[in-house]
């Protein structure tokens, strides 16, 4: 039976004016997250995770910021329609989250007992003793030996990976349903970068949340996600269950992530890099925001008529790409049960698997997915995968 989705995002568009006119970091974004599992958002930096996830907690300045259109369901319920009283009951009893670096969540001048204790207060109805005594088990969860004493310390007397734990213990105080994890351990060694993912992920199966977790680290999608997002300059540009994506990667951006991913027994003078930036906001191209570091259309480009090429600069350098990619943008299009890509140039690639990254994921997830029903998404339609379409 399939189950409700804990988290819709339906094409949400964000804008934030600047002194150069409004920028739209995020455009059509559109995710699902089911109860118990973890979604990851990949991309590299500046393509909107944040902007996005902060807007599911309604927590974009605004202004500049600015909700253009798009719905946030929690439980069915629009978050975007709710009030700011109504939405501080939301925030922490619902959906936690937890950033980078501790430090932005943490005060260094009150221990890290009154930090807890002010969160647990905040949502439950208990005593001081009481909320003290959830404190505790809060900090005895997240694997912190000595609780009752730890209450008493100043974050600054505390390891970088302690404080992530603190963090943790805060967020998750309250049971949340949903948490989301902002690149959660980017600032920490790998020996502890993989025990806080561990310890979210044990936390996970005991109380069956749900994450939505940002990162930029491949290995830590295959290690911890069952569907993944990826997104590239504003846009989720590929959406698939992490089996799927790693089996058989469909978008060129992607395809780029993989290969410039270090493999294991493989000597390399350099590794292979995307070519160019993550355009900026106020100057995205046009036609496929990718086409200006997109090694397929150039590969194309290379066998098509000279009427489809153009030519366009790259670093100052002449490229040819497909014309094509330069004008249109492509929608996501479903090209399996639970995998969609958006790429003008999928034929040849959505049917034999990519070269397969080295990366192997852990996580056979039994993870919902809806099927809304293969074949191409038909124009104008959103093509992520939606509730609604799962009751039919
Ligand atoms: N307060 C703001 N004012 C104006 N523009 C903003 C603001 N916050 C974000 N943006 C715009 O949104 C874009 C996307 O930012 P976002 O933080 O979501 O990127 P990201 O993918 O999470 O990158 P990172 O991994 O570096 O955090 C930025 O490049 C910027 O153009």
């Amino acid at each position: 039976m399939m189950q409700t989705p804990l988290l819709e995002i339906r094409d949400l568009n964000i804008g934030f004016d600047t002194s150069r006119g409004q920028v739209r970091p995020v455009r059509d974004v559109s995710y699902t997250v089911f109860p118990g599992q973890t979604l990851a958002v990949v991309g590299e930096s500046g393509c909107g995770k944040s902007v996005t996830a902060l807007s599911i907690l309604r927590l974009i300045p605004e202004p500049p910021g600015q909700v253009l259109g798009g719905q946030i369901l929690l439980n069915g319920r629009d978050l975007l329609a709710l009030s700011e009283k109504e939405m501080r009951s939301v925030r922490g009893r619902e959906i936690a989250m937890i950033f980078q670096e501790p430090m932005t969540s943490l005060n260094p001048v009150y221990t890290i007992g009154d930090q807890i204790v002010e969160a647990v207060t905040l949502h439950q109805h208990v005593g001081t003793k009481e909320a003290y005594a959830i404190a505790e088990k809060a900090l005895n969860d997240v694997g912190i030996a000595d609780a009752h004493r730890r209450l008493n310390e100043y974050p600054h007397q505390m390891s970088g990976g302690m404080r992530q734990r603190v963090m943790i213990a805060m967020a998750l105080s309250c049971q949340p349903k949903l948490l989301i994890a902002d690149e959660p351990t980017t600032a920490l060694d790998v020996t502890i970068q993989a025990q806080i993912l561990e310890l979210l992920q044990k936390l996970q199966r005991e109380r069956g949340m749900s994450i939505v977790l940002i990162t930029h680290d491949l290995g830590v999608v295959a290690e911890n996600a069952d569907v993944v997002a990826v997104m590239y300059a504003s846009r989720v540009v590929e959406y698939a269950k992490v089996e799927e994506l790693f089996d058989n990667p469909l978008h060129p951006y992607t395809e780029g992530l993989f290969l410039s991913v270090p493999k294991l027994g493989e000597s390399h003078d350099r590794l292979n890099t995307i070519r160019g930036t993550v355009p900026n906001p106020a100057s995205f191209p046009t036609g496929c925001k990718f086409h200006t570091r997109c090694a397929r259309t150039c590969e194309k480009a290379a066998a098509a008529t000279p009427s489809d090429v153009v030519s366009i600069t790259v670093e100052g350098e002449p490229v040819k790409v497909l014309r094509r990619c330069t004008v249109d943008e492509p929608t996501l299009r479903q090209i399996a049960p639970s995998h969609w890509a958006a790429c003008h140039q999928l034929d040849g690639y959505d049917k034999a698997p990519a070269p397969r990254p080295s990366l192997t994921h852990r996580r056979e997830s039994e993870a919902n997915f809806v099927d809304v029903g293969g074949g191409d998404v038909r124009a104008g339609q959103t093509a992520i995968p939606y509730a609604k379409e799962a009751a039919k």
